[in-house]
């Protein structure tokens, strides 16, 4: 049996496996077995921690409930750091991805701070499928259009729109995240700019669909806010399952993220039991 942890930032939530000792047995249908709501555990990404290479604390791998790997998860990332960090003592912890290094440090009030690397701009960081403005993608669906994207180690596009509520995100998230312009899919993000230091966000997820919460996504929504001249550098992000503290430092590109993480149960997995 493997133990596992259920963690969450703001209901954006994980299960969390230890794969820093011993190689385990993962395969994408197995992750998509154990991430389904009804017939596994249930999750937003599957999060195995790997042995910290040269430089950093921790390897976090994240996967997606349909199997597909990330390079970034902003929440998994304070929730991975916070327990790095109550192993070994320490308030700032340096998390790799596939994408990069993460660092992450504790905040008062039970809150972590993660540099969330600097935004990438250009059509192919993204990547788009063939050269075009990032701050203006060629791309409309129904009562939204004109989205700007960027990479954060992993691919967004923010549609900013007037009024939230009347945005069918589960219907047009699924065909935008697969839109032919995006080659390696996309996450894709509804904001409403409520003031200049303050954005209502709602995120389809590429490969989770509907989630409380996405810590990249708010870091692409602010870098996006910020380039189309729509809030500060610094703002408040208001998702379904809370607030993230956001900012994009003028002095290198990088984004800060600051939130809360959770452990809300502990437990162990059969991981043979869940397919091949
Ligand atoms: N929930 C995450 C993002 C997880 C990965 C994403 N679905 C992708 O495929 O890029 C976050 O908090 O950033």
């Amino acid at each position: 049996m493997t133990p596992f942890r259920k963690m969450h930032g703001l209901g954006n939530d994980f299960v969390v496996l230890d794969g820093r000792d011993r190689a385990l047995p993962i395969t994408p249908a197995r992750v998509a077995a154990i991430a389904d709501r009804h017939f596994g555990v249930g999750c937003d990404q599957f999060i195995v921690l790997e042995p910290p290479p040269p430089g950093a604390d921790v390897f976090m791998r994240i996967r997606n409930p349909d199997g597909s790997e990330a390079g970034a998860c902003g929440n998994a990332t304070r929730c991975v750091a916070s327990l790095v960090a109550a192993e070994t003592g320490k308030d700032r912890v340096v998390v790799r991805t596939v994408a990069g290094d993460l660092r992450v440090e504790r905040m008062p009030g039970g809150l972590w701070r993660a540099d969330m690397g600097p935004a990438r701009l250009r059509w192919d960081d993204v990547p788009l499928a063939h050269k075009a403005d990032t701050l203006h993608l060629p791309l409309a669906l129904g009562p939204v259009a004109d989205p700007a994207a960027c990479s954060m180690g992993n691919p967004h596009a923010t549609f900013f729109v007037q009024d939230l509520d009347a945005i069918p995100v589960a219907e047009l998230g699924p065909r935008l995240e697969t839109d032919p312009l995006f080659p390696d899919r996309a996450n894709i993000g509804f904001a409403q700019v409520l003031s200049r230091t303050h954005l209502r966000l709602v995120i389809w997820e590429r490969g989770a669909g509907l989630t409380l919460a996405c810590g990249s996504g708010a870091s692409a929504a602010i870098v996006n806010a910020v380039r189309r001249g729509l809030t500060e550098r610094r703002a408040t992000v208001t998702m379904p399952g809370g607030d993230l503290t956001m900012e994009w430092r003028e002095s290198d590109g990088h984004v800060l993220m600051t939130g809360p993480v959770a452990t809300v149960f502990t437990g162990t997995l059969d991981l043979e039991a869940f397919g091949a």
